[in-house]
């Protein structure tokens, strides 16, 4: 890819998008583009139609979204439906108009059915029901990969889909009610140590297991995909291996240095119990994870230290 290529970066101040864009500017893009959600409401399909129409991007890289754990995902299934639809749609059909060669669409691993065998493969997609907390976001994520695979089928167009495990680094929302788990889970056993070492109250059995790729790794395999033109029209990304959460929390708790006890809120849902991914497709393409959990866990607490963190609100 030529590095005057004008790639278009949605979602660029997010944990994602801002590791994309550190990623490509590293490689030498030059000709990046991003804009708040206060510049450009994604969701609002004439904004976006004149952006293109303006800008013409040659690229888009997707990693604009309504974004939360599962609590928010559980008590805003209307929001995670309808918006991760209006923000999709018009970027896709806006890309597909104005003839932008290549789109990069994100979704998550939440779009394979809840009780699909694991490690999960790209072909379970849409076999059986999924996780009641998330299938609205699941189901957007869904018709996104979808969208993609039709303008691919009908006009031979480079749009593919990267499906991540659940992501972790800098930059992410700590915001304890929206949160994912790591994220909450470094801030719960930091102010719990501040605080005497008090307990830290955790949400559910601790028994899911759940997978956790840096997210300079995604950045990676974006900027491969974006490189390479891949075989197929949908991927997973992740590391290929798990943990319970009972485990990731003694892990946290470790590098934290908290000594207090864990206590577990049986009345907050554990969601799937396994969403183990298989990434030897990926891995076939010539993309790997390489950063370990464990140093990718103490390199995010530190920069939770040094920096101001974002909360997002769902509002
Ligand atoms: N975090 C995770 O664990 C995982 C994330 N993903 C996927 O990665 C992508 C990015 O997620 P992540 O970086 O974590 O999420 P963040 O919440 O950190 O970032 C989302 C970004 O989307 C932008 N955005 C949201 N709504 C709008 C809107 N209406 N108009 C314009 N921009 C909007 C925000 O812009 P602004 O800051 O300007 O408001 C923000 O920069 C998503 O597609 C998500 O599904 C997939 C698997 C796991
Ligand atoms: C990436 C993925 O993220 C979401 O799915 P999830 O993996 O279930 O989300 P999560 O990270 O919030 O929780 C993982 C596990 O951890 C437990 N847990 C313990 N204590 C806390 C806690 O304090 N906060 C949170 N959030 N979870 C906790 C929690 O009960 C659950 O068992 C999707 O909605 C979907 O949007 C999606 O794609």
């Amino acid at each position: 890819m030529d590095k005057n290529t004008k790639i278009y970066v949605a979602g660029h101040r997010g944990m994602v998008g801002s590791a994309i864009w550190r990623n490509l500017k590293a490689k030498g893009y030059t000709n990046l583009i991003g804009k708040t959600s206060k510049e450009l409401d994604l969701r609002n399909q004439a904004e976006v139609e004149l952006f293109f129409r303006t800008e013409k991007p040659e690229v888009v890289i997707d990693a604009a979204a309504r974004v939360g754990g599962i609590l928010a995902n559980n008590d805003y299934p209307y929001h995670f439906l309808m918006e991760n639809l209006q923000i999709q749609n018009n970027l896709i059909d806006a890309a597909h108009q104005n003839k932008v060669q290549k789109f990069i669409f994100l979704g998550s691993s939440c779009i394979y059915p809840k009780h699909a065998p694991q490690p999960l493969k790209e072909e379970y997609l849409l076999t059986d029901t999924l996780e009641p907390t998330n299938e609205w976001y699941a189901i957007a994520k869904i018709a996104g990969v979808k969208a993609c695979e039709a303008i691919r089928k009908q006009y031979g167009k480079d749009f593919v889909s990267l499906m991540p495990t659940n992501l972790y680094g800098p930059n992410d929302n700590f915001d304890l009610k929206t949160s994912h788990v790591l994220p909450a889970m470094i801030r719960k056993f930091h102010e719990a140590k501040e605080n005497t070492n008090s307990n830290v109250k955790l949400w559910g059995s601790g028994t899911p297991m759940r997978e956790f790729l840096h997210v300079d790794d995604l950045a990676e395999a974006v900027s491969f995909a974006l490189e390479n033109k891949l075989e197929d029209h949908l991927y997973n990304v992740g590391t290929g291996e798990d943990l319970t959460i009972k485990k990731l929390a003694e892990t946290i708790q470790e590098i934290v240095g908290h000594k207090g006890e864990i206590k577990w809120d049986s009345s907050k849902p554990d969601g799937t119990p396994r969403k183990l991914m298989d990434v030897s497709k990926m891995n076939e393409q010539g993309w790997k994870a390489k950063i370990e959990l464990k140093g990718g866990i103490e390199k995010t607490y530190q920069w939770f230290l040094d920096n101001e963190y974002r909360e997002v609100i769902v509002k």
